[in-house]
C-alpha cells in the first residue's frame, strides 16, 4: 500500500500512518451478504458497512442524490463511486474503529479503482459468497424487507450486472491471492462456519 496515502494528520497536525482494516464482502445479490456480516460483527471485532444500506439511508435523508440513487438501485445499477466512496468514508470515520467489512462494494472497476485511489487502501482479503442463481434468486423473492429492487425483472437486472461487473472485480483480488471462496448454498450455520475459519481467533470477541 502507498504509505503517503495512507498518512492522515492527527490533532496536532502531524503525519501519523493509520492503516485501517478492509475486508470486502462481495458475491451475488441474495448470496447472503448482509446475514454472514452480521454474524461476523456478533464474533469479531469488525464495523459492518453496507454500500446498498447506506446508499438507501441517503435517499431516506432526502439528499439532492436521492432521486438518481433511487432510480439507479430500482434499474439494479451501480451508482457512481463518487457519492459511495463518500458515504463510506463517512461512516468509516463515525465509527472509531479500524476494522471493516465493506459489504457490497467494489461493485465495478470504477468502484474498486477510485475506491483505492481516494483511500489508498487495500482490502486484507475478499469473502465471496458463491452461489447458484437459482437460489440467490429464491431467497430475494422471499426477503421480505420491501426493497423496490427485489422483484424479478429488477433481479435478473442485478444478475446480470453482476456476471458483467461484479465478477470481474473479484477475478482482479482472485489474481492477487486474496479472494477466499466460500460456498454459500448452505445454511447461514455451515456458511459461518467457514466464515469463522478464516477469520480465526485473533481479532474475536471476549465473552
Ligand atoms: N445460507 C442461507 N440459506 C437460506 N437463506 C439465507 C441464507 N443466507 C441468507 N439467507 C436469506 O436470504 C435473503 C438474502 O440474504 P442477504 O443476507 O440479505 O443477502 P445479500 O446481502 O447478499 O443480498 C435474506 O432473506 C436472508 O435471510
Ligand atoms: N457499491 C454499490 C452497492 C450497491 N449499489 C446499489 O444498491 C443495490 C442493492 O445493493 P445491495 O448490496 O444492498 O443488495 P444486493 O443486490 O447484494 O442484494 C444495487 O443493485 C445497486 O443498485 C450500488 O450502486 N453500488
Amino acid at each position: 500500500m502507498g504509505s503517503v496515502e495512507a498518512a492522515n494528520k492527527d490533532a496536532n497536525g502531524s503525519l501519523t500512518e493509520k492503516n485501517p482494516t478492509v475486508v470486502f464482502v462481495l458475491g451475488g445479490p441474495g448470496s447472503g451478504k448482509g446475514t454472514q456480516c452480521a454474524n461476523i460483527v456478533d464474533n469479531f471485532q469488525y464495523t459492518h458497512l453496507s454500500a446498498g444500506d447506506l446508499l438507501r439511508a441517503e435517499i431516506k435523508s432526502g439528499s439532492e442524490n436521492g432521486t438518481m440513487i433511487q432510480n439507479m438501485i430500482k434499474e439494479g445499477k451501480i451508482v457512481p463511486s463518487e457519492v459511495t466512496i463518500k458515504l463510506l468514508q463517512k461512516a468509516m470515520k463515525e465509527s472509531g474503529n479500524d476494522k471493516f467489512l465493506i459489504d457490497g462494494f467494489p461493485r465495478n472497476e470504477e468502484n474498486r479503482a477510485a475506491f483505492e485511489k481516494v483511500t489508498g487502501i487495500e482490502p486484507a482479503f475478499v469473502l465471496f459468497f458463491d452461489c447458484p442463481e437459482e437460489e440467490m434468486e429464491r431467497r430475494l423473492l422471499s426477503r421480505n424487507q420491501g426493497r423496490e429492487d427485489d422483484n424479478i425483472e429488477t433481479i435478473r437486472k442485478r444478475f446480470k450486472v453482476f456476471l458483467e461487473s461484479s465478477l470481474p472485480v473479484i477475478n482482479y483480488y482472485d489474481a492477487k491471492g486474496k479472494v477466499r471462496k466460500i460456498n454459500a448454498a448452505r445454511s447461514v450455520e455451515e456458511v459461518f462456519e467457514t466464515v469463522k475459519g478464516i477469520f480465526g481467533p485473533k481479532n474475536e470477541k471476549a465473552e
